[in-house]
Formats: structure tokens, C-alpha cells, sequence
């Protein structure tokens, strides 16, 4: 089994990642070339530990294993048996990283990356031993989310599948293994197909974006958390859908650009809650309670659905 682990990347989502693999009993080795992202990082792994606390994650009977920060890419690579590639959602960026890393590490080396979406056979022809590449694709917050996808690429070695798989679930999280590699893998499709519709509304003045929150989390995204989609249908009846879908999906958005009010956004750099206003604006003060009383919902929620509660 997989002791060692080098994250390459500590922005969003390194952080977490880094918490949920060491609880796990893997030794990390985090590397980030921003030292501010690796100062950041440091400051957040104890708030992640003490989420993961909350949520009962017991280290396995081997021990907790450790999260080390070091200076350089070799550094990092050095010794790991798994590489977690968590840079930038850019092909060039993450293929230069790719490039870095490639002359440093053993065939037998496994790179997963945390692409949100580009496909796997993309990457992987950046690496010279494409079947031992793999998407690991986490979802935010990633200490407290425990579903990961795993996704092939063309070259993908089933057995490098099999060893993420068996990882993921071996410290107690939910791998589910995506058969196509597809782009947006399956969360993401669902998920964006989500927004796209959303922000659509909001763009054409049909709700306001607190309203559309209310909506989607109250009535959608409360139900969703026990009836997944597929159990769903047959709730609400496969005639109802026929019926509804047989007048609605002609008028839901087909935009296949992005849309004008995310180019407006993020043009003017409102990028959400890193740049401190998006959708919404946010304080300093705002962003650290809201991150506090996110997290107390999402594992009070968690302890109901895995039935602790
Ligand atoms: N933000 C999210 O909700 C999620 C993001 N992802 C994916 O995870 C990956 C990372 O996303 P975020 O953490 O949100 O990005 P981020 O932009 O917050 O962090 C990326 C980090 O990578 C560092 N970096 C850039 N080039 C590097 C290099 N050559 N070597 C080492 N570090 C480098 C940056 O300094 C930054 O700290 C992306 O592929 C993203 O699509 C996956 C799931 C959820
Ligand atoms: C807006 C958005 N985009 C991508 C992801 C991802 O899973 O890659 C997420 C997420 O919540 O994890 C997301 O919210």
C-alpha cells in the first residue's frame, strides 16, 4: 500500500488534501512554488485537523503520517511512491509540471492529477510513463468531501485504477471509478451543467442570487444529499420527466461559451471569496466565519447521513 505521497501545489484544495492523506497514515511532502501559498498552507492544516477531529477520522492502527513542507520539486518527489499534481486547471501549466517531475521520479511512480476536467489521455502525453497516470479528482472542501473520483486516460493501466481505488477507500474515503474519460469527468457535467443554468437565470434577471441560492439549496440541493438523481426520477416518476422535459429541455441555456457576466467578473478580477467579491462581496471577518460555519454544517450533515447521528 501507498505510504509516501508528494502534493505538488498548495493553493484551494492542497491544504485539505494534505490533511485527509497524513490523517490516513500517508506521509506527505507538500511543495508549492508560491511561499506564500506554502505559508498559507502551513496555517490551515491544523484548522483542517481539527475539522477531520470532528468528523471522528481515526488514524489507522499504523499511526498518522506527517505533512512536510519542503523547498523544491525534487525535494518533494524524492522517495514518493505517489505524485498529486494540484497546480492550476491549465494544460501547459500542469504539463510543465509534468516535464519537471518526469526525470526525477521511477517508472513505477504513480502521478494522479486533481484536474477539475481535462481529460486524462491530454496529460498524460506529457509523461513518459502515461499507463502509471491517473485522475484523482477531489472536490472541495477536500477534507470534508469524501467522494474521489478516479478516472483513466487512454493509456491509463487498469491496475494504476486499481491502486487509487484501493487507496482511497483503504483510509476511509469513496473512490468512484469513471468509465469514459470524459471531459468534466461526472461531478463536474452534473455540476456545471447546474451553473451554467444558473447563472443564466441570474444573467437575465429571471432571480436574484441570494433567491437562486435559497432555491437550489433548500429545494434541490438539501433533497439531493439523500435521493441522488437516478433514485430521484423514480421518486418524482419517469412520466413526470418525460412529460417535463419534453417542453423544458428545448428552453434550459445550450450557452457553449462562457457567459458574459463571468467575463464581466473576472475581467475585473472578482473572482469570489479569494479576491474578496464575486457573485457576492465579502470582508475579511465575513470570510473566516462563513469558511468556520461552513464546515460546522457540512460535518454536521456528513455525521447525519453516514447515520452517527
Ligand atoms: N478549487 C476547487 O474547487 C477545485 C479545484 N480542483 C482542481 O485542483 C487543481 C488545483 O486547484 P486549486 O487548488 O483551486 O488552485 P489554486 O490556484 O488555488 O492553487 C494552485 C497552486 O499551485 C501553485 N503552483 C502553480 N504552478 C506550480 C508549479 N509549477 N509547481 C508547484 N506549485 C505550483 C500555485 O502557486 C497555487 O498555490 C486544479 O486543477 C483545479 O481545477 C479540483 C477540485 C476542486
Ligand atoms: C465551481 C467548481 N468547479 C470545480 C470544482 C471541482 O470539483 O473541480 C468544484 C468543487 O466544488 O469541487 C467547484 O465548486
Amino acid at each position: 500500500m501507498i505510504k509516501r505521497a508528494a502534493l505538488i501545489g498548495l493553493g484551494t484544495m492542497g491544504p485539505g488534501i494534505a490533511a485527509r492523506l497524513s490523517r490516513g497514515g500517508l506521509d506527505v511532502a507538500a511543495y508549492d512554488v508560491s511561499e506564500v501559498a506554502v505559508e498559507r498552507a502551513c496555517g490551515t492544516l491544523d484548522i483542517a485537523g481539527g475539522v477531520l477531529d470532528r468528523l471522528d477520522i481515526k488514524v489507522p492502527a499504523t499511526g498518522a503520517g506527517t505533512v512536510r513542507f519542503v523547498r523544491t520539486i525534487a525535494e518533494a518527489v524524492d522517495g514518493a511512491e505517489l505524485v498529486i499534481e494540484n497546480v492550476p486547471e491549465n494544460i501547459d501549466t500542469k504539463a510543465e509540471t509534468y516535464r519537471a517531475i518526469d526525470p526525477l521520479i521511477g517508472s513505477s511512480v504513480i502521478v494522479a492529477s486533481d484536474t477539475s476536467g481535462i481529460p486524462i489521455t491530454k496529460l498524460q502525453a506529457h509523461i513518459s510513463h502515461p499507463e502509471r497516470m491517473v485522475g484523482m479528482h477531489w472536490s472541495n472542501p477536500p477534507h470534508i468531501i469524501p467522494m474521489i473520483e478516479v478516472i483513466g486516460g487512454e493509456k491509463t493501466a487498469p491496475e494504476t485504477v486499481a491502486t487509487i481505488r484501493d487507496l482511497i477507500r483503504s483510509i476511509g474515503l469513496l473512490p468512484v471509478v469513471v468509465k469514459k474519460d470524459v471531459p468534466g469527468f461526472v461531478e463536474n457535467r452534473v455540476l456545471y451543467a447546474l451553473l451554467r443554468e444558473a447563472v443564466d437565470l441570474v444573467e437575465r434577471g429571471v432571480i436574484e442570487p441570494e433567491d437562486l441560492d435559497t432555491c437550489v439549496s433548500w429545494g434541490i440541493g438539501y433533497k439531493i444529499a439523500v435521493i441522488g438523481p437516478m433514485a430521484l426520477l423514480d421518486m418524482a416518476g419517469l412520466d413526470i420527466y418525460k412529460s417535463v422535459s419534453s417542453f423544458l429541455n428545448a428552453d434550459l441555456s445550450n450557452r457553449d461559451d462562457v457567459a458574459p457576466m463571468v467575463l464581466e467578473k473576472t475581467g475585473a478580477s472578482k473572482f469570489g471569496i479569494k479576491s474578496g467579491e464575486g457573485m457576492f462581496s465579502y470582508t475579511p471577518e465575513q470570510i473566516r466565519a462563513l469558511q468556520s460555519e461552513r464546515a460546522r454544517k457540512l460535518v454536521a450533515v456528513r455525521r447525519i447521513l453516514e447515520g452517527r447521528e
